[in-house]
């Protein structure tokens, strides 16, 4: 059993108290907390990325379609830490020979959240697997997603800047509904278009389609959940579950909020901005 599994019974078999929860889990999960490079239980500020970007331990949150997987693929990149998506891992134990798999296709592709048990099962599995591998700091996405989870989580481990991504509701439907991702390459598309007009002062929102290219168009797949009446599940769950998780961390300061102003090319130079990253497109001009 995983370190974090035992936090989590220690969590939920009652009369635990939170404190119990954290010297628990600093006893008993030192591949957790060697996994996210601190010792656990120890309060350290916000970890700027600064020269050593591979400590930070960041959350990314928001609703299904933000782009919490693209933003937070492009910020591991150029911080050298893991992208650690949940919902990567579901779909990993969804296609792989497992007796659960069934059972979790069942509960996914109805737009529903998995139990927070197995969820934490395949995140703290995936943890120890990184620190096997020497890997310091993460970028998780899709997780906490339920007030139990963050709890869980911030008993265990230093969690030090929440993004939380935001993008006007009418897009998030439309951006869910038009990705693609190849099955060859594993590259992720988007045959949306979003335009929206501005309206009581907020400008006009416009988003190109991220299309791909010849020898990906015949291999695009999309994914089951992403069919319109899933899609409004999922947008109706994050409203009930997950917003609170929002709430959670603005109350212990920790929540950067980023309304994205457009697609990428207008969003990621004012997300590094926001987070205080010099914009490694900026430095090669400036230097050229
Ligand atoms: N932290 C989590 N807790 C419970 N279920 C999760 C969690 N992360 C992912 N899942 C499951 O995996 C599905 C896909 O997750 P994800 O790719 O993050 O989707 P989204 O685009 O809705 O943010 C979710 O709808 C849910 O069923």
């Amino acid at each position: 059993m995983s370190a974090m599994s035992r936090a989590i019974r220690a969590f939920g078999g009652g009369g635990a108290s939170r404190r119990n929860l954290s010297v628990a889990a600093s006893k008993e999960a030192p591949a957790l907390a060697a996994a996210a490079g601190l010792v656990a239980g120890r309060k350290a500020g916000r970890r700027d990325p600064g020269e050593d970007g591979s400590r930070v331990q960041w959350v990314f949150l928001g609703c299904p379609g933000v782009g919490k997987g693209t933003y937070a693929g492009r910020l591991s990149r150029l911080l050298g830490v893991p992208h650690i998506a949940t919902g990567d891992l579901v779909r990993d134990a969804l296609a792989s020979q497992d007796p659960l798999s069934k059972q979790l296709a069942e509960i996914v592709n109805h737009g529903k959240l998995v139990s927070d048990e197995i969820i934490i099962n395949l995140l703290s599995k995936r943890l120890e697997e990184g620190e096997e591998k020497g890997e310091l700091g993460f970028i998780l996405d899709g997780f906490p997603r339920t007030i139990r989870q963050a709890e869980i989580l911030e008993g265990v481990m230093d969690i030090d800047l929440v993004i939380n991504l935001k993008l006007r509701e009418e897009a998030l439907l439309a951006k869910c509904i038009g990705r693609r991702k190849c099955s060859q390459c594993g590259g992720n598309f988007n045959v949306a278009s979003i335009d929206i007009e501005g309206e009581n002062g907020a400008p006009r929102m416009y988003m190109p389609p991220l299309l791909p290219p010849p020898q990906c168009e015949s291999k695009l797949i999309t994914r089951a959940d992403d069919t319109e009446e899933v899609v409004k599940e999922r947008l109706r769950v994050y409203h009930d579950l997950c917003e609170p998780v929002e709430d959670f961390y603005r109350a212990r300061g920790k929540l950067l909020e980023f309304n994205l102003p457009g697609g990428i090319p207008e969003s990621w130079p004012k997300l590094l901005q926001a987070l205080n990253i010099e914009d490694p497109d900026n430095k090669r001009s400036a230097a050229a």
